[in-house]
């Protein structure tokens, strides 16, 4: 047994194997009741179901809207139908109060469509990790009040999702000093979610122990590939002659730690991992640069409205048959409207990855294809965005909006000093 599936063993995360054991349940009823609960590992779900909410966003295609259709759409769900050219009482079944009280579908109002439904129940979020995770964190950031839902990987994290296990998913996509979790770029191509926000999180890393131990002890040290990445020069400056293992999550190689009482392992996590397995901090701040960001995205089944009374964020990802030679009229699409780009992202595109070029006189070269991943300072609401995404379409091949979406503007708070 590896290590990450020893530290499985010991914590209860969603795995893939209860999100198939819950999937028949999940398809026969949209309520769920405590024996799906218990069916997923003793998670409590909140009571009652969201089958109103989920048949009215399900009138929401995703075009965009207009900044004047914006105005409409304050008129309430009248005008909600009208923006998006579908008749509700077309696709909502038709039952008056005094037959049916209480299965009378409640109607779509302007709080449905903001990125944190305000609906009164809880809002059940999926994160990879355990409790403790940053990723834990970046959820309670986007959704205060959520129930978070621990999942041992990404892919049950959209699965939870997917499967109305959760109602949103929140996933790490890059980190300021780590780079891209390319991982999660693979799986918003492969899967139908929706961005529908980002967070940005501030990440303050600890060297955790067992309490007693001293930093001479250590021979190991192990943590998330991207936090262990993020402490990398921090970790030699401290003197430490140890073995770097990646695990699954920071917070889980907190708890394995504790869980196999291991005096010669350190872990690299949060405070609040320390606090929950009852490890003691050797170092605080270790991460090597103080400013430590990781961006995460939240996803859901369903877009949200873009509008433009507020700074937005819009993520595409595109192909095109003949390679690169793309890239610079894309781009240039963006550049002759102001728009500025705030990422851009290749991966390899799975489905033709190598193309042959034949060349009688010189051979045969092959290129590598990619999907890129754009993001960009526009909301799909704003005419010039749309314009640029109708140029871009000329282009490639393959074109697909991930998420138009509200900008993360909370206020910077720089990470504490370090203070090793
Ligand atoms: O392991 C965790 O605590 C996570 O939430 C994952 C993760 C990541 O995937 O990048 C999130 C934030 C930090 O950058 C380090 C690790």
């Amino acid at each position: 047994m590896d290590l990450n599936s020893m530290i499985r063993t010991a914590s209860p995360p969603l795995t893939h194997t209860r999100l198939s054991q819950s999937r028949t349940a999940i398809r026969s009823v949209y309520r769920f009741d405590s024996s799906n609960a218990n069916a997923l590992g003793g998670l409590n779900f909140s009571p009652g179901g969201r089958y109103d909410w989920q048949s009215s966003c399900a009138i929401l295609a995703s075009k965009v809207v207009s900044q004047q259709q914006d105005t409409e759409m304050n008129s309430g769900a009248d005008g909600i139908s009208a923006v998006n050219g579908h008749h509700t009482r077309d696709l909502v079944p038709f039952k008056t109060a005094e037959t049916a009280p209480t299965a009378f579908p409640k109607p779509l109002s302007i709080t449905d469509l903001l990125p944190a439904p305000m609906h009164g129940s809880q809002l059940r979020v999926a994160y990879q990790g355990v409790p403790g995770a940053y990723s834990e964190a970046a959820a309670g950031k986007a959704y205060p009040n959520c129930e978070a839902i621990p999942c041992d990987q990404f892919e049950v994290a959209f699965q939870a999702v997917e499967l109305w296990i959760a109602d949103r998913a929140v996933l790490p996509v890059e980190n300021s000093l780590g780079g891209s979790i390319h991982r999660n770029y693979d799986l918003l191509l492969r899967h139908r979610l929706h961005i529908v926000g980002e967070v940005q999180l501030p990440v303050h890393h600890c060297l955790l122990a067992l309490p007693g131990v001293r930093k001479e002890y250590l021979t190991r040290v192990i943590s998330h590939p991207q936090a262990l990445s993020q402490c990398e020069h921090t970790i030699t400056k401290l003197g430490l002659n140890v073995a770097r293992e990646a695990v699954d999550d920071t917070a889980g190689a907190a708890e394995y730690i504790a869980t196999n009482n291991l005096q010669d392992t350190a872990a690299v996590a949060s405070a609040r991992a320390a606090e929950l397995y009852g490890l003691q901090i050797l170092a605080d701040g270790i991460q090597d640069d103080s400013s430590n960001v990781t961006r995460f995205v939240m996803l859901a089944r369903e877009p949200i409205i873009p509008r433009t009374d507020r700074p937005f964020k819009t993520s595409i990802v595109f192909a095109h048959e003949k390679g690169t030679s793309v890239l610079f009229k894309v781009l240039s699409a963006f550049a002759f409207r102001n728009i500025n780009l705030t990422k851009i992202e290749s991966r390899p595109h799975r489905n033709s990855p190598i193309r042959v070029v034949e060349d009688g006189n010189e051979g045969t070269a092959k290129h590598f294809e990619y999907m890129f991943y754009v993001d960009f300072e526009a909301s799909m609401a704003e005419l010039r965005a749309q314009n640029a995404l109708a140029e871009v379409q000329e282009f490639t091949s393959f074109l697909r909006v991930l998420g138009s979406y509200p900008m993360d503007m909370t206020p910077w708070i720089p990470s504490r000093e370090e203070d090793i």
